[in-house]
């Protein structure tokens, strides 16, 4: 089977995929952004991909839920794995030089408040790991990635600061994606609901719907439908699985009010 995960070697990513996918015989599809890897699923150059969604200080990961509302995919499994972000310079580098950090955008998010602090330029970069290479490639002491230990150790960066993110407390939240529309059997079901029309208290009835049925949602996320400005898809992430009779309720209410429901997943947490 193969699956596609965001590069270079020493990203979250590939942390995440190597620890979840123990059991089977994989070929691992490298990316060089978390856009290629929805696309390499999106256009079966991969039967599956692992893809962050949402971390604990900075939020939704919109790349993703945009890629999921413009590929036909779908969701399988989540992942929580615990996301400790260091400062990487070169070695012998003085913390005193570092002028600017590189990363991908959430993780610089993570840090604002050190970033801040520190008075730090910021350049952005598709994965943590690909800024800690380019720091390693260009010998620059004035620079320094945002990146994980296992970055550090793999381009020989000393880490300068330990745990720069602005809560030790750091989750990311990763979904496996999938072309096959397989597992549904899980305790939490993903929602995307695009409301048929657009008037005062579209929102509110839709959820009204949810805490009718005593349905919990564990996530809520609005996304512009890029087409008019004040216009949204709603991703909706229950506390029940689609087995559940409440849930099957729900969505054959939601649609009788002619909204459209896409069921995205059914799936299980596993913590990293
Ligand atoms: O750049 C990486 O190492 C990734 O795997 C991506 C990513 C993200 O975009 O959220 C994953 C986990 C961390 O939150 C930081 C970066």
């Amino acid at each position: 089977m193969k699956v596609a995960y965001l590069g270079p070697q020493g990203s979250f990513s590939e942390e995440a995929a190597f620890r979840y996918f123990t059991t089977e015989l994989i070929e691992w599809v490298m990316c060089d952004s978390i856009l290629e890897v929805i696309e390499a699923v999106g256009e079966g150059k991969a039967e599956k991909g692992i893809v962050p969604i949402e971390n604990s200080i900075e939020g939704t990961i919109n790349i993703t839920a945009d890629g999921l509302l413009t590929h036909d995919l779908f969701v399988e499994a989540e992942i929580i794995f615990p996301v400790s972000l260091h400062l990487l310079s070169l070695a012998g580098a003085d913390i005193h030089e570092i002028r600017e950090v590189w990363s991908i955008y959430p993780a610089l998010a993570q840090c604002r408040d050190f970033i801040r602090q520190s008075q730090l330029k910021t350049k952005q970069f598709d994965s943590t790991s690909s800024a800690a290479q380019a720091v390693k490639n260009q010998e620059r002491k004035d620079v320094a990635a945002i990146a994980s230990k296992g970055a550090a150790d793999l381009f020989h960066l000393q880490i300068a600061k330990s745990n720069i993110q602005d809560n030790s407390n750091n989750h990311t939240r990763f979904v496996v994606i999938s072309k096959e529309n397989t597992k549904q059997n899980g305790n939490k079901t993903m929602l995307l609901i695009t409301p048929c029309q657009d008037h005062s208290g579209v929102l509110s009835s839709i959820l009204n719907v949810f805490s009718a049925l005593s349905i919990n949602l564990t996530w809520i996320e609005s996304r512009p439908t890029k087409k008019k400005l004040g216009t949204y898809h709603f991703f909706i992430e229950t506390e029940n699985g689609l087995h559940e009779s409440k849930m099957k309720k729900a969505i054959t209410i939601l649609e009788a009010y002619e909204h459209d429901i896409r069921v995205l997943g059914s799936y299980h947490t596993t913590k990293l």
